[in-house]
């Protein structure tokens, strides 16, 4: 994909049944060169069917998607060369070490011994892997294994590269490091990553753009921060010298009609949602002129945690797509 205006991927109206059961509902879906797009959403939400509807791996039932410049059910094969996918649950040889195994998938790519060796070679010094090259793959931590996975998918230097929950099981540092590596591909080689996600943290600090599926519809499409702050609601803390005067000012925003947050349950302070511009000064003269003066105040933004329990678990049809 050279065509900067041209999505890596897009979807219209792409859907999914498993016979009466709808997975996926006609989606449209535009992932751009370069980007790093997250689907997220609740268990069964129909991540992995879209993936696996993406990498030709299941036939949609309607709808037609490209994925890096070729149709998915008109020309598969094509669509297979130039993507990388690392599907949940690693399908590695456990007896083979990572140069073999990178080897060999260079020899199915087509390449030549030389080369793949060469590009075997590239990928472990990539990954930083050198140090249990040759150890058997079932010798190694989850983390070590999941840098394989994502080395045995760019073998071949696809242009997007579909990651099903790649850092499900690891630890933090192991996932901050697969992250890097992400965001590296992304960077600095232009590749274009799709990735399912069941962390909020990830998609926070991963994705450029996130989309959220909610029983099998994307329901919300946008970059976290967009979504951050169309969707949640700041925080205003209030914190005052002692509980009766926090029990006042409680009372007094309470009878205007302000929505008390729970934030910081503590005697001293009062947190209220502020949900319409202006709102923060509006709460300031009303406890002022009851001659209620805090001590401090913090306003809080967003999280994405927020964002996705009001779109992602609110009942359905309560919610905006
Ligand atoms: N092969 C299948 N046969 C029947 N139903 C299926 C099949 N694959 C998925 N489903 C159903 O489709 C829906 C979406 O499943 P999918 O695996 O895409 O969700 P998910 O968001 O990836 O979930 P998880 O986070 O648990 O991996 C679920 O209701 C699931 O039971």
């Amino acid at each position: 994909m050279d065509n900067a205006a041209t999505p890596s991927i897009r979807a219209i109206g792409l859907g999914r049944d498993f016979a009466e059961h709808t997975a996926v509902h006609p989606l449209d879906l535009e992932v751009n060169p370069g980007e790093v797009y997250g689907l997220l959403g609740p268990n069964g939400s129909g991540k992995s069917t879209t993936v696996r509807m993406l990498t030709t791996m299941l036939r949609p039932s309607r709808g037609t998607a490209q994925v890096a410049g070729a149709d998915i059910t008109r020309d598969p094969g094509t669509v297979r060369r130039r993507t990388g996918v690392v599907l949940q649950g690693t399908a590695l040889d456990p007896l083979m070490s990572a140069r073999e195994l990178l080897c060999l998938q260079g020899r199915l790519q087509s390449l030549t011994s030389r080369q793949a060796r060469a590009r075997c070679a590239e990928l472990l010094t990539a990954f930083d892997a050198q140090e249990f090259a040759d150890t058997p793959i079932s010798k190694l931590s989850g983390g070590q294994r999941r840098r394989i996975d994502l080395a045995v998918a760019l073998v071949q230097r696809p242009d997007v590269l579909f990651l099903d929950e790649p850092t499900t099981g690891l630890d933090p540092a192991s996932r901050r490091s697969l992250w890097e590596e992400i965001r590296a591909l992304s960077a600095g080689h232009g590749v274009t990553v799709l990735l399912t996600t069941q962390y909020l943290e990830e998609a926070d600090q991963l994705c450029d753009r996130i989309g959220i599926l909610r029983a099998g519809r994307l329901i919300a499409s946008a970059a976290p921060h967009v979504l951050k702050e169309e969707t949640g609601d700041r925080v205003l803390t209030l914190r005052f010298r002692d509980a009766p005067a926090a029990g006042r000012a409680r009372d007094l925003l309470t009878a205007r009609g302000e929505q008390l947050h729970a934030a910081e349950a503590t005697p001293h302070a009062v947190s209220i949602r502020l949900t319409r511009p202006g709102a923060d000064g509006e709460t300031l003269l009303t406890l002022a002129s009851a001659g209620l003066h805090a001590e401090s105040l913090t306003v809080d933004e967003p999280s994405l945690e927020d964002v996705f329990l009001r779109l992602a678990l609110t009942p359905e049809g309560a919610t905006a797509a």
